[in-house]
This record gives structure tokens, C-alpha cells and sequence, in this order.
């Protein structure tokens, strides 16, 4: 069974065919730097399309040139916001598509370019059974005390403003690897998870299950990310709107001119790192914010999972920047954990463990694939 999988992340597009039975990639590709056509270095070089239809146009061209007409039995898309409603992967219908597109306001950044891949494929494809699979569903195990916001009741009941969290597909795969590293089974695994792409969350993981994760009612909260502020004292948004700021201009600033954009100028963590390795003061600033607050969502969720087995990065960052990784872990020592510098630094595509022997806790690198997991859902709905 051949299943085309589509990831919308906030700045690609991941993409592949798979056979799912086979368990094989048949092609793969990455669309990188969408809408930052004018982003670059202004060197000239063309820095990527400038949004997802056009990537997704590269897509189809890309796949006919390398397979020629492929008997596709689905595809499946990552949606980031499936709010409470879906708690499980679905098979898409326009009922369904316009559900994911009132989730829009909640997903600023991902929903929009989600319900636009969807509608290019349902025209390009209208036969083609198309199935979501949701970022939010791995993290409806979240308890209430950790859902809540301590705000009137009638805020959650009227208009569900609730925490939600996402990156979930990312998670939940990479709690099964890195439970599998361990010799664990899953649901003895208690640890936390590290998701540090250009958007960024991490997980509390309690017997398997997410029971705490730092992304809220959009994925907007917690971490510092690429161009997101992630957690702040909500007061500073009454008073820009105070000040004449209206929605739209606060909205813009918090999700596009904020995180290492903001504090670097440059939302990419490779520049960031290697302008500070140059001796620029404001990535290194950049840097010490960053890997400062995810220390202490760290040491919060070792306490939420009443003390964790293994702490995990994974994604972009948490899977390639070893220099990222070492900022991290030298503020954890209090908890014991101890990296092996050369460990750290290897490359390699593999789970692994990048801890000394002493460490109190092992850290482990386990490359995500949403994809792989995205494709498996999506056959086992369309009933592979
Ligand atoms: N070799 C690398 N070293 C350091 N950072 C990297 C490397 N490769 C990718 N990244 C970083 O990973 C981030 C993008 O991660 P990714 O998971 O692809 O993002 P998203 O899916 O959210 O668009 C960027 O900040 C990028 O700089
Ligand atoms: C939910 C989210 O932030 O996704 P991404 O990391 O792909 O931007
Ligand atoms: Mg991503």
C-alpha cells in the first residue's frame, strides 16, 4: 500500500511515499524555507517557494520525476490542531476540512497551510482518499491539573481555551524508540522529551503516556523558538493593546519577529550558534535564553513524571545541534546528568545515548519520524 505523506511544519515541507507494508520509502524530500523568499543571506540565491501551494507543486513535479504515475492508495497529513474534538486520525471530507479550517485561529502558523495542501490534493486527486492525523490527539491523555488554565470556567466551556499540545506524532513515536533503546517496555517508560525544531515543545511522558507537554491552546506557549516567544507575562500583551497595538500586530510579533529571530535576528539555530561561536553578544544571549528556559521546563517535568528514566532530544535542533545540546545539559547537573562531549558531538542518524556512564539519567538522541507514523495511521484507517 502506497501512501503519500504530507508535513507542514511552520517553515517546510516534509514529504514521502511509502510503502507501508513493505515498510520502505520510496522517495523522499524537503522543501525548506518557505516564505522566506527575501530571508536569505542576499547572496542571491533563491532561498525556497513562497508558500505551501508552490512547494507543493515542487512536490508532485518531484515525485513524477522520480516515479513516474504511482498507484497511490492515500495520503496522509500531519494537522497540527485537532482542538478536542479529534482525538484519533480520520478520513477527510469537506465536512472534515472545514472543522481542521476553524481550528485555524489556533494554529496560526501550520492549520492554514494544512487545510491548503488538503484542498490542492482533493482537486488534483479527487478520488484519492486523504486521511489527518492530528499533533494534539498523543496529548489528550494530559490530566486536567495539567490541562487547565487557571482562569473562569466559562472561557474553557464557551470557547474550549484550554491547553492542548502538540507535536504530538513526534512524542509518541519517539517515546516508543526511546523506550526500545532502553529495554523498556513502553509503558514503563517515564521521561522527558525534547522536540526542538523550528517550533519546539517538550513532553512529560508518564508510563508512555504524555502527561504534561509545555505547548498550550496554540503552540505558542512555553519553549523559545524560532520566531515564537513561547511563554511571557500575558499583561505585556494588555498593555501593547493599551498602546494601540491591534490584534493582528501583536499576533505577527509573538509568532514571526519573536524567539532567536527576535533576540538574534535569525530564527535559524545553525547561524544563531555559529554567529555566537563569532563572538556576536546577541546570539549568545540568544542562546543562554533558550537553553535556560528549556533547562527549567526540564527540571518541571522530572518532577511531573515523579523522576525521569532518560531525557531525549529530537527533531532539527535536538537531533543535529550538538552545540545546543551541550548548553542544555550544562545547566541540568543538579539532576546529575552528565554529557559525553564525544558522544555528543558524533553524527549519526541512529537512537543513541550521548550520556557518560556516571550520568544519573541517560540523555539519548532519537531521530523523529513523523512521517513513518503518519503513514501507518493513515493505512490503518483507510484500512490497510
Ligand atoms: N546541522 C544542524 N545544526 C544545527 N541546527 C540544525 C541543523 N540542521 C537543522 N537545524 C535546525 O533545526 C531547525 C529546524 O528544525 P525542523 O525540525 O526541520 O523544523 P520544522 O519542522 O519545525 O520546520 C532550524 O532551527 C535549523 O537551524
Ligand atoms: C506545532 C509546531 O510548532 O510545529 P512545527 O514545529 O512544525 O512548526
Ligand atoms: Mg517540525
Amino acid at each position: 500500500m502506497l501512501v503519500l505523506v504530507i508535513n507542514s511544519g511552520s517553515s517546510s515541507l516534509k514529504y514521502q511515499v511509502r510503502d507501508v507494508v513493505a515498510g520502505m520509502v520510496l522517495t523522499e524530500g524537503l522543501i525548506e524555507k518557505i516564505g522566506m523568499g527575501n530571508g536569505g543571506d542576499g547572496d542571491g540565491e533563491i532561498e525556497g517557494p513562497r508558500d505551501h501551494a508552490e512547494a507543493l507543486e515542487l512536490v508532485d513535479a518531484a515525485i513524477h520525476a522520480e516515479l513516474g504515475d504511482l498507484d497511490l492508495a492515500a495520503v496522509g497529513h500531519r494537522v497540527v490542531h485537532g482542538g478536542e474534538r479529534f482525538a484519533e486520525p480520520v478520513l477527510i471530507d469537506n465536512e472534515i476540512t472545514r472543522a481542521i479550517e476553524r481550528l485555524n485561529p489556533l494554529a496560526p502558523l501550520h492549520n492554514p497551510a494544512n487545510v491548503l495542501g488538503i484542498r490542492a490534493i482533493s482537486k488534483k486527486w479527487p478520488d484519492l482518499p486523504q486521511v489527518a492525523v492530528f499533533d494534539t490527539a498523543f496529548h489528550r491523555t494530559l490530566p486536567e491539573h495539567a490541562w487547565r488554565y487557571a482562569v473562569p470556567d466559562e472561557l474553557y466551556t464557551n470557547h474550549g481555551i484550554r491547553r492542548y499540545g502538540f507535536h504530538g506524532t513526534s512524542h509518541e513515536y519517539v517515546t516508543h524508540r526511546a523506550a526500545g533503546l532502553l529495554d523498556l517496555p513502553v509503558d514503563e517508560f517515564d521521561g522527558v522529551i525534547a522536540h526542538l525544531g523550528n517550533g519546539a515543545s517538550v513532553t512529560a511522558i508518564r508510563r508512555g503516556q504524555s502527561v504534561d507537554t509545555s505547548m498550550g491552546f496554540t503552540p505558542l506557549e512555553g519553549l523559545v523558538m524560532g520566531t515564537r516567544s513561547g511563554d511571557l507575562d500575558p499583561s505585556i500583551l494588555v498593555f501593547l493593546g493599551r498602546i494601540g497595538w491591534t490584534p493582528e500586530d501583536i499576533d505577527t510579533m509573538l509568532n514571526r519577529e519573536s524567539g532567536l529571530k527576535g533576540l538574534a535576528g535569525n530564527n535559524d539555530m545553525r547561524s544563531v550558534v555559529e554567529a555566537s561561536e563569532a563572538g556576536d553578544a546577541k546570539a549568545s544571549m540568544a542562546l543562554a535564553v533558550t537553553s535556560y528556559r528549556l533547562a527549567k521546563y526540564i527540571g518541571g517535568y522530572h518532577v511531573a513524571v515523579g523522576g525521569a528514566k532518560a531525557l531525549v532530544f529530537t527533531a532539527g535542533i535536538g537531533e543535529n545541534s550538538h552545540q545546543f545540546r551541550a548548553l542544555v545539559t550544562d545547566r541540568l547537573n543538579a539532576l546529575g546528568i552528565e554529557l559525553d562531549a564525544g558522544l555528543n558531538s558524533q553524527r549519526s542518524k541512529e537512537p543513541r545515548v550521548i550520556s557518560t556512564a556516571a550520568s544519573a539519567i541517560p540523555v539519548l538522541v532519537v531521530p523523529t519520524d513523523e512521517e513513518r507514523a503518519i503513514a501507518e495511521a493513515t493505512a490503518a484507517v483507510v484500512g490497510g
